[in-house]
């Protein structure tokens, strides 16, 4: 973690309108991330953290207030540019892995460094989530923690500096749920990624730098652990 500020947020809101009912999923966040954290957002369902993440990661526009990515402000730009934003900056973890049951991993994380600026190669990406002798394995042939760390490569293949990860152990049983922690944590302290996880299971705080946790749209608390627990020790 160093103090060069990555995002910063200020008074950030969220409407979203169905028909005549109006969502506050935002009302009003203050928060600034820093290059290299780890940062864990815990909350109840419904307290908006995936709407920040979302915002985060340029896949939706906030209603009001300001989100910078160091000098870049993100509600200040089109679709078109945020895409880029997007493309360049940002590799995403969500709890569906969303591989190409057709392709083998090594192929999957392909799919991405074709298309990337100066991506690593796939082999070098799955060998940092510990998969380098699986990857000509297809989906089917792997265990759920396994594809979830095939979609952490093809995320981080492309080197973003942040990583957006939403619910990424949400569908595994623990011990499996370990080994993607410990494949996040583990490029977090090679490659410097910064790296945001949203979660329901409070034990996985404890391997980040920073707590956030959500009420209601807002921050209502954020925790600053002193020391970062390694993700092997974990387990629920
Ligand atoms: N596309 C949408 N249209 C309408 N309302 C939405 C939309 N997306 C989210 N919401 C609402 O916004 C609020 C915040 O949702 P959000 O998904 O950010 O919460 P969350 O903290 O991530 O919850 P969870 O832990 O269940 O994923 C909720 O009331 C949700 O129903």
């Amino acid at each position: 973690m160093t103090d060069q500020k990555i995002f910063s947020a200020q008074g950030l809101t969220k409407v979203y309108t169905a028909g005549e009912v109006q969502v506050h999923a935002l009302r009003g966040l203050d928060l600034d991330v820093y290059a290299g954290e780890v940062v864990v957002l815990l909350g109840p369902s419904g307290s908006g953290k995936s709407t920040l993440l979302n915002i985060m990661g340029g896949l939706d526009h906030a209603s009001g207030g300001r989100l910078f990515f160091k000098d870049l402000e993100l509600t200040a730009l089109d679709d078109r540019a945020l895409t880029a934003y997007r493309r360049q900056h940002v590799g995403f973890v969500f709890q569906f892995y969303n591989l190409v049951p057709s392709l083998t991993a090594y192929e999957n994380v392909a799919l991405v460094t074709e298309i990337a600026e100066r991506p690593m190669r796939p082999d070098e990406a799955l060998a940092l989530v510990g998969l380098e002798a699986r990857m000509d394995h297809f989906p089917a042939q792997l265990s759920g923690g396994e594809q979830q760390r095939v979609a952490i490569a093809r995320a981080i293949a492309k080197r973003p500096e942040v990583l957006l990860c939403d619910e990424p152990t949400g569908a595994l049983d623990s011990r499996t749920g370990v080994r993607v922690i410990e494949a996040l944590t583990g490029i977090n302290t090679q490659l410097g990624t910064t790296t945001l996880i949203i979660t329901h299971n409070a034990t996985i705080r404890d391997v980040a730098d920073r707590v956030l946790y959500f009420a209601d749209g807002r921050i209502s608390r954020i925790q600053k652990n002193e020391t970062r627990r390694a993700a092997a020790e974990l387990a629920w």
